[in-house]
């Protein structure tokens, strides 16, 4: 038993350390006067609403009272003052309950905007992003960010105003109740106690099974976006019945998780329901004696009653929020771990070493041994080749030897390995992947990208559209501010002169092109392949091509074992 306690404890401590972590950085950041500031506010209205629920309970035990007595006294005059009373209390009273929820949520809202910022930031900053991928225990980053961070947020500030009014709540009525009866307070205490062990108890699996809740919807919502994002290739494959399988299984999976969440509800709900019910009928249980004795009058029977049920209240927020608190705490767990895994985005395994960088304006590697990031494959063993600026080189081998592996090398994404790698600032190369990146916004932007914000005159865009072919584009699909989905609606061919037209623009030192021109005619890709030339860009291409030799001056051909071959363009295409 105790070593279980310490163990919950622990647990305990643990989910509150978690929470304090992702809670405290807005508290002091430079939005903390605001915070605080609205915070202070909505606890002294918080205490306004206690001091009229106090009235309002002394209210009513005179209303009552004055019409026990009627029978007797006659008297009408009381009981209508104390009703005008009750009015003029809710005049003051409803514009105060109106704007503690309204304030609550405005922070809830700040706080939440503060917050994504601060998870986008660190999501994009270091390839965060990138390195989640190859992070299996990080699933749904997206959901992290955007749902669980607007629950955290709106949950927290709930809880803590319901606890801290509570605690108001509690001291302001327990006076009223011990003026009333010692043992009515004693009781109301047990009970409130005995409740909130129980449930904690019964309920105690829900937090497990929330938690595998978000995670299944999230996986089950990524099946719907993965069909859309993939939606023409399911078509032309006539996938669908394949695709709905899958799509049903891990519906299924979120059904049944959600059938045994809603099984452990009953369960608790028949516990707190029964619970609930009871608490109507204690104080009228514990004050009966003492009203029957003589000792107080009638109307102390609603004082104590509404004393009663706003402790009761106060007391069992665990129980209330039970169910609340566990989809809580599962979303505490999943931010907790997100922040942990964007904070240490890549940890190299214990003696695992890496491909040591240094910036100059050449790309050179000496003795580069490059494994796949989990070490467990060797893709190109000892490699050495020195390239100067205007030399390009042509990255040939089968599929899977590790011809991208070499980009990604060279663009820091991948470090697995020995050796010494030179490359030129990150700034001044442009990768193009192997499938064409198409942004979510306008031509202009997709053409700008990833530097949206230079400012570069219509004339000069329409003119680089035209050295890559694509010159009726702005026509064709509603100008350069036309938002479209275009990975969908241009053509694979159009996206990589598209790419290339980006390229063109930035005019990077390097171009480093995977496959880039594997869906375009050999007129096309002469015609890139020269306007780049004529930008002097040295490029470093992926291909199968042959046609791609005559624009580089080396040809790297990677081989079976990782092993490898330098030899000049030209002598290769001789062999
Ligand atoms: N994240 C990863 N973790 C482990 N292995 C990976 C990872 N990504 C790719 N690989 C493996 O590394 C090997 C090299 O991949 P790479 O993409 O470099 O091949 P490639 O030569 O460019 O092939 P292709 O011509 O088909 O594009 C492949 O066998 C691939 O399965």
């Amino acid at each position: 038993m105790r070593v279980t306690t310490n163990r919950q404890n622990r647990l305990n401590r643990q989910l509150w350390e978690k929470f304090w972590a992702i809670a405290k950085p807005y508290w002091f950041s430079e939005q903390k006067w605001k915070a605080r500031g609205l915070l202070i506010l909505l606890l002294v209205l918080s205490f306004g609403v206690n001091v009229i629920n106090v009235s309002i309970s002394f209210i009513f035990r005179n209303i009552n009272t004055a019409l026990a007595n009627f029978p007797q006294t006659r008297d009408t005059s009381t009981f209508w003052r104390f009703i005008f009373i009750y009015a003029g209390l809710l005049a003051i009273g409803t514009p105060i309950v109106v704007i503690f929820a309204y304030l609550r949520d405005k922070l809830g809202l700040y706080w939440r905007e503060w917050l994504t910022n601060r998870f986008l930031n660190k999501y994009l900053q270091n390839r965060a992003y990138y390195l989640l991928n190859f992070n299996e225990e990080i699933d749904n980053p997206d959901q992290r960010i955007s749902d669980d961070i607007r629950s955290f947020t709106r949950t927290s500030l709930t809880f803590l105003l319901l606890i801290l009014t509570s605690v108001v709540t509690l001291i302001s009525f327990t006076g009223v109740l011990l003026s009333i009866s010692v043992s009515l307070s004693l009781t109301l205490l047990a009970y409130a106690i005995i409740g909130t062990i129980i449930t904690a108890w019964i309920g105690r699996r829900l937090i497990k099974i929330n938690f595998d809740q978000l995670k299944k919807e999230a996986d089950f919502r990524y099946g719907l976006i993965h069909v859309r994002d993939n939606a023409e290739s399911i078509a032309f494959y006539q996938g669908e019945a394949e695709e709905s399988i899958g799509l049903r299984q891990r519906f299924l999976a979120a059904v049944r998780n959600f059938d045994l969440l809603i099984n452990w509800q009953r369960n608790l709900s028949f516990f707190t329901t029964s619970y609930n019910y009871f608490v109507s009928a204690l104080p009228y249980i514990v004050v009966a004696p003492i009203y029957f004795a003589g000792n107080t009058e009638f109307g102390t029977f609603t004082q104590a009653a509404i004393a009663f049920r706003q402790i009761f209240d106060a007391l069992s927020i665990v129980v209330d929020q039970f169910e609340n608190l566990t989809a809580f705490a599962a979303g505490v767990d999943r931010l907790s771990s997100l922040t942990d895994a964007l904070e240490t985005p890549s940890q190299p395994q214990p003696g695992a070493t890496t491909i040591d960088v240094t910036e100059a304006a050449k790309l050179a590697m000496q003795r580069v041994t490059l494994l796949t990031p989990n070490y467990q494959r060797t893709l190109v063993e000892d490699l050495s080749l020195n390239l100067e600026p205007g030399e390009g080189i042509v990255l040939i081998g089968h599929s899977g030897s590790g011809k991208s592996s070499i980009l990604r090398a060279i663009a820091g994404l991948w470090n697995a390995g020995t050796g010494h790698l030179t490359r030129p600032q990150l700034k001044e190369m442009l990768f193009l992947p192997q499938r064409p990146y198409m942004v979510l916004g306008s031509l202009r932007s997709q053409l700008l990208y990833p530097h949206t914000d230079r400012q570069i005159d219509e004339r000069q865009l329409r003119q680089v559209l035209e050295q890559v072919n694509l010159t009726d584009l702005p026509e064709r699909l509603g100008g350069f501010d036309a938002q479209l989905d275009w990975a969908n609606v241009l053509s694979l061919g159009e996206q990589q002169r598209l790419a290339f037209a980006r390229l063109l623009l930035a005019q990077p030192a390097y171009a480093i092109l995977d496959e880039a021109t594997s869906a375009l005619d050999l007129g096309n890709e002469k015609r890139l392949y020269q306007q780049l030339k004529a930008t002097k860009t040295t490029t470093v291409s992926v291909g199968h091509r042959a046609s791609l030799l005559q624009y580089h001056k080396y040809v790297l051909k990677l081989e079976e074992d990782s092993r490898w071959q330098l030899m000049l363009a030209e002598e290769y295409q001789q062999t």
